[in-house]
């Protein structure tokens, strides 16, 4: 008798067979042909929005049941987004573990791989939380143990928080906090931290931004300064791109008389790799206004940032 389709559930659920399942070979690995499909057994603890089918692997004198968070609890093995590696698939579309974003004229990388409209956050991390699990499955790593066996899931949730930038807007990150204030001379916030990942090795970038801009008759919430830079360091950079896009921001937005921002980083990808020279800093700054055309301000802006 054919095995009936896959149901698709949500929350604690059984799990139904599929004939274009694939199988737990009992380590997480490769896909095993000939296993027996199991009727109506297993049950998934993940609550992961996802369809699962289950095979009784080859391997096992028992069928596949446990999954907690997408991991087999027997196995350790999880979802193999390219459908060709370990025991269940999340039923998300095909494109969807297509890392190729469409090239744009400016070389900007852009969200549109990451985050199209039609999947849920619930998917894209399960995607990304499959994509990684085949890499430690690539690895050789053991996902058995009580700390890896969650990874997957756990890089998932943090890769998507170093993101989280491009789901930003800069009005909304402004949100409306610019105040009339008869107040013409430079405002500095200096020091604010910035954690990016460079879109090379992504591999965190990390250092000061120091922001400082010329009101013209209006001021700007002070944190909104913090949280533009913020929204740009949350996504894969290059720090001459992070230094400009702040600096964009802030002058479109808020039409000041002029805009500085300096940047000075460490990039992991120069220090625990590569190249290795770990003292190695790299300072950016972009100018807009006046501070583009006056030499003093300019000057003023710079030592009062190395002060
Ligand atoms: N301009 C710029 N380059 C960066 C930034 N972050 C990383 N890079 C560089 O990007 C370059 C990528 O060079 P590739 O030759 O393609 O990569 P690679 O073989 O890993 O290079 P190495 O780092 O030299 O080992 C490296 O020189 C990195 O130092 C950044 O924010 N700005």
């Amino acid at each position: 008798m054919a095995p009936p389709e896959a149901e698709r559930v949500s929350g604690a659920r059984r799990l139904r067979p599929s004939k274009d399942m694939t199988h737990c070979n009992g380590r997480g690995g490769e896909t095993l042909g000939g296993a027996e499909p199991v009727d109506g057994s297993g049950s998934c603890e993940s609550g992961a929005d996802v369809s699962i089918t289950a095979h009784k692997p080859a391997s096992l004198s028992s069928p596949v049941t446990a999954w907690v968070n997408g991991v087999c609890k027997r196995c350790g093995g999880g979802m193999d987004p390219l459908l060709n590696g370990v025991h269940a698939v999340p039923s998300v579309p095909a494109a969807a573990v297509d890392a190729r974003a469409p090239p744009r004229a400016d070389g900007e990388v852009t969200a549109a791989a990451l985050s199209p409209d039609q999947r849920s956050d619930r998917e894209r991390q399960e995607v990304i939380a499959a994509a990684m699990r085949a890499i430690l499955n690539e690895l050789g790593v053991d996902m058995h143990g009580d700390g890896i066996a969650g990874t997957p899931e756990r890089y998932a949730r943090t890769l998507l928080e170093f993101t989280a930038g491009y789901a930003q807007q800069p009005a909304e990150v402004l949100g409306g906090a610019e105040f009339r204030e008869d107040f013409g001379e430079m405002v500095l916030m200096r020091d604010v931290d910035i954690w990016s990942l460079c879109e090379h090795h992504l591999v965190p970038f990390f250092g000061r931004c120091h922001i400082a801009y010329l009101p013209s008759g209006k001021v700007v919430g002070l944190s909104k300064l913090a949280r533009v830079a913020e929204m740009y360091a949350r996504r894969l950079q290059v720090q001459e791109r992070l230094t400009r896009q702040i600096a964009d921001c802030i002058d479109e937005l808020i039409r000041p008389k002029g805009v500085a921002v300096y940047i000075e980083a460490t990039h992991l990808c120069m220090s625990m790799r590569g190249v290795r020279k770990p003292d190695a800093k790299t300072i950016t700054t972009a100018m807009r206004g006046e501070f583009a055309t006056n030499a003093s301000l300019r000057q003023e802006f710079i030592d009062m940032v190395n002060r």
